[in-house]
Parts: C-alpha cells; structure tokens; sequence
C-alpha cells in the first residue's frame, strides 16, 4: 500500500477529458463529472445537440483506470487512520448491479480491494506501535449479511453457523460471532472464507450478483480494557458496507424468489437513501425533525448512528459510464449527490465511549438480572412455533412501515409531477394560442400584400419575418413537447417500482462523497478534491 500511494501522489493533476465515443460520463475536474444525454435518448428534432449536466463536490472522482490502492489512498486511508486514533467510521459502497461495488471492496486475490488493504495497514500500524507508549491492541472481526427470505429479513453469520442472530434495539447482533485476529494474512482468509458463504447468484446483469447487504467489522480494543473478556465490545469500530445494487427487472431477467430477493434490495437501497436524504433535510432546518425512516430495514437499523449523523460516513458511488447506461447512472448521480452536502457538525466525538456506556449499562443489567432471578419464578418457556411467530411478525412491521414510506414518497413524487405537467399544459395552451395570433398576422399580411401589387419586395419582406415568428413558436412548442417528456420521465424513476429498478452496465466509474464535520479544511467535506 505504501508504494502505491506514493505512486498516486505522483501522478499528474487533472485534465478536462473529452468524451471518447460510447460513453455518456466524463471528469471534468476533481470532484466533478458530466454526464451528457446520449443521442439516441434525445428526441428527434433535438438530435445533433448535447444535453449535459454536470454534478460536482464529491470529495474524488476516480476513473475507470484508477488502482484498488489508488481507490484505497483516497478513501479508506482517512477512515482506517481515525479508527487507529480510537474513532468510529463507516464506508459504504452503493450503485447500480454489476458496477464494481464487490470488487472495490473485496477485489481478487492479485488486486485486493478495500478490506484486504485496510487489513494491511492495520497490522503494519500495530507492528509499528510495539514497543511505543501506546499499549497494545487486539482486533476482533465479525462479519454478516443481511438477506431476504419469505417476505422478511434475516441476519446470517459468514464466520459461524450460529442459527438465530437478533437485531437489538442497541444496534448490535445477539449471537455474532467476532474472531480476534492476530495478522492481515489470518483476517484476510477469514474473510475469504465468509466471502464463500456470502449469497450470490447469476442474473442477466451479473453473472455473480451479491443478493445480500454484507457488513464487515473490525473492533480495536486496547490490551489492558476488557482484557479478561473474551468478547469485549467497546474499542472503535471500523465498519464497511457493500450493499446489493439496486437492479432493473427487466435487465436481470429476475422471477419468482430472485424477484423477491431484487425488491428486497431495491428497498433497502431506496430506505437507506431516505434516510441520507432525511438527514439532509434535518440539517438544512434543524427546525424540521429526523423522519426515523432508519427503523424500515434492518441495515439502517444497523446503521443508525451513521444514518442519523452523530457517526462519521464515507460513501463509494460506482457507476459505469457507458451510454447504455445513462438511465442508471443519471438516476444515481441525480439521487445521490445532494448527499455531499451532509456535514457531521454534531459528530458524537465520544461516541465510542458512549457505546462502552451502553454495555456496561448493559452488563450492569445483566447482574441485576441475575441477582434478581434467585428470587423470581422461573421464566415462561418460549416454544419454537412461538419464537417463529415473533420473528414474523416483526418481519410484517418491518414491511409494513417500508411500504407506508414508499407510498408517502411516491404520493409526494406523484403530485409534484402533475402540479410541473399542469404548468406545462398551461405554458402549451399560451403558446397555441400565440401561434393562433401570429397565423391570423400571416394571413392577414398575405392578403394586403396581394392587394399591393406594387410593394412585392416590402411585402415578402415582412412575410418572411412572420414566417421567422412562426417557426420560432413552432420550435417553443416542440420544446414544452420534450419538457412535458421529461417530467412523465421523471415521474415515472419516482415511481419506487421503477425507481428501484436498474439496468446492466460497461465500463466502471467510482466516486466518492466523503461525509466529514466542517472543523477543519482538511475534514471540510469536499474540500479535499483529488483525481486521479
Ligand atoms: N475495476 C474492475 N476491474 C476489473 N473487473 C471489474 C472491476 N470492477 C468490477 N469488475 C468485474 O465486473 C463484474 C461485476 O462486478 P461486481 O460483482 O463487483 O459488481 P457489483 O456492483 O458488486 O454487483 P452486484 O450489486 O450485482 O453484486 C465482476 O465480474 C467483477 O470482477
């Protein structure tokens, strides 16, 4: 990793690139792309012409080209540095199926990815502080999914067999298992092993497409707390995400349970981005309160203190640039990038230590607990059936307050696009009318003109330039047409059947939305905007 970030560090700045053919998505700077209409998508009359949009303030934006290190030096390496000074952080990779998301976390065995080097430089760090004043620290890591089955949701261990693993109100798993790792080397084949277990199966899109939302933790404890537990659970925790990628039913060809599984992973991307955005919206008017959308899916129940900003977050967006992926990647970029303009101002810089409260709190109730049990009647034995009840019923809640969000969202999509349809049928009606007014000048032009025979000259003259008018009334017209387009397009990505719906893609593109508090320039996010 060090040769590679030097090797980085060498590179050229940023050059505006030019679009090469094929292709819909290009830098233009360090933290900004354009992303331009492909022409087959424009309509007729509008052929010829670029449509672009440009999207900017992402803390990097790293080509196809770029390295696992190079992705590594400029996202991974600030989250791993803040978690060996004792911090919290979450990295999360999100975007469209098939567009990298796995791959940059994992990589293969010659190009690892994100967590093979964040264990690198871990053990390197650990290596290098023996013997220092720091005290030693041990590192425990733990890693699950969270899939779907039937209609709910279920957490399976990748590094044990354990059956049952429960969501606690706390946000931490009853009965995870977290193997202390002594090397990168020990934690990099645990981590292969439970990449084996990991859900994933063939669609159109993807010949191996990741079906659940796989969570990885790295806890770092110092020796001399907790050191007689054999499980302790305080210390800051590195915490990285790859989500399922959101996919279209069309392009992955999903049926039956596979379909299940897709709207599964649409909702939890859809839920995860209400949450950003309802963080967003906290901020913008402290006024207005934090919708706890947090509590529809079981990942950002998980997620909660990074959901609701008291946690530092860095997100990867990977797209893939090519023009049969425009639809996606628009979509994406539309969606995601208001999210760079979260700040963790009220950053809970003692949060790890308030997670070190709560368990002791925590421990605390258990001896009570168990003082109190000598005198308390022995407990009501929970049968199998009652236990399965439960657990289906707080599936039912689970999908029932997703689908009362979804359906909120899409009312409020809905009626927006009518009230911009209503509009536009109104500016429609304006320009009718006006082309009613400049036919009736036209005609009534062409009749003076045949009664003045000698002003011929003159008379085409001013023909010509009614006949100017019209055309331009005429072009305005076919405008407000494609505008009208574009709304029913819009509404129809804010429908969440279609919004959550993606299609496969070529080429590969990553950014990065790097959430930090505004204190210093240096953690100003997107203040700090590298390209390579
Ligand atoms: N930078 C890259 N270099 C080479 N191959 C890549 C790269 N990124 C992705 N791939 C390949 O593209 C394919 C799809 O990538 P990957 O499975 O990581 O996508 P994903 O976003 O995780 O998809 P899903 O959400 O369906 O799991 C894989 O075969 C992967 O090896």
């Amino acid at each position: 990793p060090a040769a590679g970030r030097a090797r980085a560090k060498e590179q050229p700045p940023p050059k505006k690139q030019q679009q090469p053919p094929g292709v819909c998505l290009v830098a233009t700077g360090p933290g900004s792309v354009a992303l331009t209409v492909p022409q087959a998508k424009l309509v007729d009359h509008r052929r010829g012409r670029t449509a672009t949009e440009v999207f900017d303030g992402f803390s990097a934006v790293l080509p196809p080209d770029s390295s696992q290190n190079d992705i590594f030096t400029q996202v991974m390496n600030p989250l791993v540095d803040e978690f060996l000074g004792g911090k919290s952080g979450l990295l999360v990779a999100m975007g469209p199926t098939g567009s990298g998301k796995t791959h940059t976390v994992f990589g293969t065995a010659r190009n690892p990815g994100l967590v093979p080097l964040t264990l690198q430089k871990i053990f390197t760090a650990a290596d290098e502080s023996e013997g220092g004043n720091q005290s030693p620290r041990l590192f425990y890591l733990s890693m699950f999914e969270i899939l779907c089955e039937g209609k709910g949701e279920r957490i399976l261990d990748l590094l044990s067999d354990a059956a049952e693993l429960v969501l606690q109100q706390s946000a931490t798993i009853k009965g995870l298992k977290e193997v202390a790792i002594s090397s990168a080397m020990d934690a990099e084949s645990l981590v292969s092993r439970g990449m084996l277990k990991r859900s994933t199966a063939a669609t159109d899109a993807n010949s191996e497409s990741s079906r659940s939302q796989c969570i990885i933790t790295i806890r770092a404890v110092h020796k001399t707390v907790d050191q007689k537990s054999e499980h302790p659970t305080s210390g800051s925790v590195l915490t990285i995400a790859d989500l399922a990628g959101a996919e279209r039913k069309k392009n992955t060809g999903n049926k039956g349970s596979r379909l299940l599984e897709s709207n599964f992973i649409n909702n939890t991307s859809m839920v995860f981005g209400l949450c950003l955005r309802a963080l967003l919206d906290h901020q913008k008017n402290q006024k207005k309160t934090l919708e706890k959308h947090f509590k529809n899916s079981m990942l950002t129940r998980y997620l909660k203190d990074y959901l609701e900003g008291r946690k530092k977050m860095t997100l990867i967006l990977n797209v893939k640039p090519g023009e049969d992926d425009y639809a996606d990647t628009s979509y994406l970029l539309r969606q995601a990038s208001p999210y760079m303009k979260i700040r963790y101002t009220s950053l809970d810089e003692s949060s790890d230590l308030v997670s070190q409260k709560r368990t002791n709190v925590s421990l605390v109730c258990q001896e009570n607990k168990k003082r109190r049990k000598v005198n308390k009647p022995e407990p009501e034995v929970v049968t199998a059936e009652e236990k399965e009840l439960q657990r289906v019923s707080r599936s039912e809640q689970i999908m029932k307050n997703l689908f009362n969000a979804l359906w909120t969202v899409s009312k409020q999509k809905i009626s927006e696009s009518e009230v911009a349809a209503k509009s536009m049928r109104e500016l429609l009606k304006d320009k009718d009318i006006e082309i009613l007014e400049l036919k009736k000048e036209l005609d009534d032009l062409k009749s003076r003109c045949s009664h003045v025979k000698q002003n011929d000259a003159a008379s085409i003259a001013i023909s010509s330039v009614s006949q100017t008018d019209l055309a331009s009334a005429l072009d305005n017209v076919h405008l407000s047409t494609e505008l009208v387009q574009k709304i029913s397009e819009e509404s129809t990505y804010s429908d969440p059947e279609m919004s959550s719906a993606y299609r496969d893609m070529t080429g590969l593109y990553v950014f990065t939305v790097n959430m930090s508090p505004p204190i210093s320039a240096h953690s100003c996010f997107g203040s700090e905007s590298i390209f390579l």
